[in-house]
């Protein structure tokens, strides 16, 4: 059981950050779609323009969270509040949906464009706890879960899948609420506390601290492990590679 406490019997891997090298890709999509809407909201109301800073207001608002709670808190943070619109509105359209849905065509361009990569970490940590006999679930917010998996060729490392399009089906709250890392082990048969879950997210860290898991392994590529562990996290790691090294 590498790297683990003896009693955990299954690993939940956040996706983004953790699985793939696609948090970057997020974060610039989301500044490149926030950017272009404050600057024409600022423009319109005559008042100065302060754009999106994709480190510190991405790790606080938007970082794990589903897409429309990225799009509804970091507007909330800047006092705006938008009409939901509907999951079909047009890229253009000034409401949560249409927000959401620009940003996701700019994420989908750059992916399709440049690929997608593992972290090859994280790859030969899973391989690992595999043949140790853990179970081993994707958990992730994002809608185009399935797709990366594939895209970084790695679905089939994986017993369960736990994402955006799931939640939404199931009607399971986002992170930082723990819904969908509980519902990951229910799929799994293990207890929270069984279960080890892996997060390079603020939100996705207090998530694993408010479902109890066993133990919560922050995954810090970014420099904020201190924050990581603020938020939730008991240990802190730059790369899951480490793990291996620590057995
Ligand atoms: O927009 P998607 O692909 O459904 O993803 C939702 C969120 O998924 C999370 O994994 C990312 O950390 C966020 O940046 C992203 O916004």
């Amino acid at each position: 059981m590498p790297g683990l406490p003896s009693h955990v019997r299954a690993c939940l891997f956040d996706l983004d950050g953790v699985l793939t090298q696609t948090a970057k890709v997020h974060a610039a999509a989301w500044k490149e779609m926030f950017d272009d809407y404050l600057r024409r909201r600022a423009a319109r109301e005559g008042t100065a323009f302060v754009p999106f800073d994709a480190v510190d207001d991405y790790d606080a608002y938007v970082d794990g969270r589903p897409r429309e709670d990225g799009v509804r808190t970091f507007l909330a943070a800047r006092g705006v509040r938008l009409p939901e619109g509907s999951p079909n509105d047009p890229p253009e359209a000034e409401t949560v949906n249409g927000l959401g849905n620009r940003k996701n065509e700019l994420v989908l361009r750059r992916i399709s464009e440049d690929g997608v990569e593992p972290y090859e970490g994280s790859v030969r940590f899973v391989h690992a706890v595999r043949e140790a006999g853990l179970r081993c679930a994707v958990v992730s917010s994002s809608a185009n879960c399935r797709d990366v998996l594939v895209a970084a060729g790695i679905e089939d490392l994986f017993d369960e899948r736990i994402d955006g399009v799931v939640a939404r089906e199931r009607q399971l709250r986002g992170k930082p609420a723990p819904d969908t890392y509980l519902e990951a082990a229910r799929e799994l048969g293990v207890q929270p506390d069984e279960a080890a879950v892996f997060e390079d997210a603020l939100a996705g860290v207090e998530a694993g601290r408010a479902g109890r898991f066993g133990v919560v392994v922050g995954v810090d590529r970014v420099g904020q492990a201190k924050q990581l562990r603020a938020h939730g996290a008991d240990v802190v790691v730059r790369d899951l590679a480490e793990l291996l090294e620590s057995r």
